[in-house]
């Protein structure tokens, strides 16, 4: 949920720690983000990326040197045309001079968008859904995704990468939402 500094947990963080260690995200999902968000990622305004990045890489302080865009799985990518976390990873790693490695974290299954199902649903949805191929490049990486709402996929990558020996995960999102 969204707190007054990045530094800030909320309640609901303190009583149920995420997977991850950081997660930093633009702002809270409010005006203008709604509209932009949705351009980025269903409208092939991918040129958002940059400015995106500007914003988000000032919030990022010693980034992680490897970035993890959340993968799409082979269906998606072709019906959309790209994948919207990994254009938003490219140009973060510009400002953060930092490396994108899209080829350790994919996607093992088609599933349905996350957008539009309930909280347990989101969970069942996403079961073996991702896996990692090869070692990690660094015991420090951040996944990249374009929103966290419940959270349940940036989760579950991180439970694949502990297991693949990561030590510290941050997130980098352009927002934190909750369920309407
Ligand atoms: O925190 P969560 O509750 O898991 O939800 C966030 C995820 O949902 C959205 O993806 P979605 O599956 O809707 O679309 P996409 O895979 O087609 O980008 C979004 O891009 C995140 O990946």
């Amino acid at each position: 949920m969204p707190v007054p500094t990045p530094q800030t947990r909320c309640g609901v963080c303190l009583s149920h720690p995420p997977a991850w260690d950081r997660l930093v995200a633009i702002s809270a999902y409010e005006d203008p983000l709604p509209q932009l968000i949705h351009a980025f990622k269903y409208q092939q305004a991918f040129e958002l990326a940059i400015p995106f990045a500007r914003q988000l890489s000032e919030r990022i302080h010693s980034p992680a040197p490897v970035l993890l865009p959340v993968p799409l799985h082979w269906r998606r990518r072709w019906q959309r045309g790209y994948n919207q976390s990994m254009h938003l990873a490219w140009a973060l790693a510009d400002y953060l001079d930092t490396h994108v490695v899209d080829n350790v974290l994919a996607r093992s299954r088609h599933t349905a968008p996350q957008q539009g199902l309930s909280r347990q649903a989101r969970l069942s949805n996403l079961k073996n859904a991702f896996a990692i191929n090869g070692e990690l490049p660094s015991s420090h990486v951040a996944i990249v995704d374009d929103v966290v709402t419940t959270g349940q996929t940036v989760s579950q990558l991180c439970r694949l990468l502990r297991r693949a020996g990561a030590e510290t995960i941050d997130v980098y999102c352009l927002a934190r939402t909750d369920l309407p």
